[in-house]
């Protein structure tokens, strides 16, 4: 039997720890380019067309060619005024009549009018916000409860009518399109069987909100403009919890909590603009991916969170990565030849060491992991994330090194080579939250421009709604 690692030869292991703002990253376990990669990191530094991608997303833009938009996500967590965009000022006007509702309506939570807000929406427009509200709920005071109702199913009206009094729900529709199947239906079933319940038409009205880019369908839903809430054509559904989108976090946890997260994200993006260099830790991560596709043929990246809190996170991620990336064709209508976007997956830590960690270990295939780490000492009275880090630094170490045992079967050999990054934060905060959130639309992003991808449409989804419509006819 041949006890050799297979692959260890290409691996040049860089003993690094890089960081940006408050995220830690440990790349020593993973491979770099060995020579044959198409480009270094340092000749896409030096490449014109890359830093102006980069730097154009920090201003106005045409971005999304295929759509004829500009892409200004960015915008909407500019809190210190860095960059220009010209959506700047109606950004600030529309957070004037957020802030007016959000105050109206906490008064009405205390008076006991609200129990509830019950998210209506698919896609870019709940992702963020699942994401969000189960990685803080825990530990951040919130003020009323929430459901988010993601698909057409009697399962969330069966759990609103059992869970809340369904006169005591604020709805909000979040549909930048205002058109998608799913949210609308979940709609009017909400609008029917508050009808139904109220026993008027017109009193359904103030239990819904609106958050949406096409104000005109909203109105003609019924539903007044002082209740719809703008967000612009110009913010991508994955990138929109910037937006109105995610005002249902102020709702649920408070307007400062929702700050803290924007503020967090602000500090992401001011760091990445100023260091567009070979040390800024988002490039390195996204040239470690686009190295794991070309090089190595990674056909899947797993990214296993440490942390429960953070279990929606790989949910957010795939849209944000696969929605994004899953093109093979340049902004410029060239076809691209090799994978341009890993099959993202994931979880939580330990629990998936259990489940499908095997194949990560033992399987054909070699699949980047990356490990994301919270100390998080402060609110851990048994040191029980402890456990979980410590679970975090074998599993790094079973993949990367191996053990080659001596006289055992091959069932019981452990080649080893597996590349993996461990992505570390002291803290979840929302604070923390909103850097990770904006490290990983940077390293979207990043990747999009080494491949000259446009990030920003989704043509294969439309595709679906077009052959649903044409079944309805
Ligand atoms: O916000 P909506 O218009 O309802 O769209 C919700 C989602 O629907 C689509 O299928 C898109 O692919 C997503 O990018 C979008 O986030």
């Amino acid at each position: 039997m041949n006890l050799s690692m297979p692959n260890k030869s290409e691996i040049i292991s860089e003993h690094r720890n890089v960081s940006i703002a408050d995220i830690e990253l440990d790349f020593s376990l993973s491979k770099l380019n060995d020579g044959k990669v198409d480009r270094s990191l340092e000749e896409f530094l030096l490449d014109e067309k890359f830093i102006t991608g980069i730097k154009s997303l920090f201003g106005d833009n045409k971005l999304n060619l295929s759509e004829n938009r500009s892409e200004d996500h960015i915008a909407l967590r500019d809190l210190e005024e860095n960059y220009k965009f010209s959506i700047a000022e109606e950004v600030k006007a529309v957070e004037v009549k957020q802030s007016d509702f959000i105050k109206q309506f906490h008064n009405d939570v205390d008076s006991g009018l609200f129990e509830a807000v019950i998210i209506l929406g698919v896609g870019g427009s709940t992702l963020g916000i699942s994401l969000v509200a189960q990685a803080l709920e825990v530990n951040f005071d919130t003020s009323v409860d929430y459901l988010v109702v993601d698909n057409v199913d009697s399962f969330f009206v069966n759990k609103v009518r059992k869970d809340y009094d369904l006169s005591k729900c604020l709805f909000v529709i979040s549909s930048k399109t205002f058109t998608t199947l799913e949210t609308m239906t979940m709609a009017r079933v909400f609008k029917d069987e508050l009808i139904t319940l109220k026993g008027s038409k017109s009193t359904w009205q103030s239990n819904f909100i609106a958050i949406t880019a096409n104000e005109s369908l909203a109105q003609d839903f019924g539903l007044e403009k002082k209740r719809v809430f703008r967000f612009w054509d110009s913010i991508s559904g994955r990138f929109s919890i910037w937006s109105a989108i995610g005002m249902p976090l102020d709702l649920i946890f408070g307007s400062e909590t929702h700050l803290e997260l924007r503020k967090g994200a602000a500090k992401l993006d001011k760091e990445v603009i100023e260091n567009l260099s070979i040390e800024n830790s988002v490039f390195q991560y996204a040239y470690r991916q686009y190295v794991n596709l070309k090089v190595f043929d990674s056909k899947a990246e797993a990214i296993v969170a440490y942390d429960s809190s953070l279990s929606k996170l790989s949910d957010y991620l795939q849209q944000l990565y696969m929605e994004s990336l899953g093109k093979a064709y340049t902004s410029e209508g060239e076809q691209i030849l090799q994978y341009t976007c890993p099959l993202i997956f994931g979880g939580v830590g330990t629990n998936d060491q259990h489940s499908y960690f095997q194949l990560l270990h033992q399987g054909k295939q070699v699949i980047p992991v990356t490990f994301i780490e919270v100390k998080n000492k402060k609110r851990d009275k048994y040191n029980l994330q402890g456990v979980l880090n410590k679970n975090l630094s074998a599993q790094r170490k079973a993949l990367f090194e191996g053990r080659l045992q001596e006289g055992k079967p091959l069932c019981r050999q452990f080649y080893g080579g597996r590349p993996n990054v461990k992505l570390s934060m002291e803290e979840l905060t929302p604070f923390t939250l909103g850097q990770l959130m904006a490290f990983y639309e940077h390293v979207v992003f990043a990747l999009s421009q080494f491949q000259q991808v446009n990030c920003f449409d989704q043509w294969g989804v439309e595709l679906g709604k077009e052959l649903y419509k044409e079944n309805q006819k």
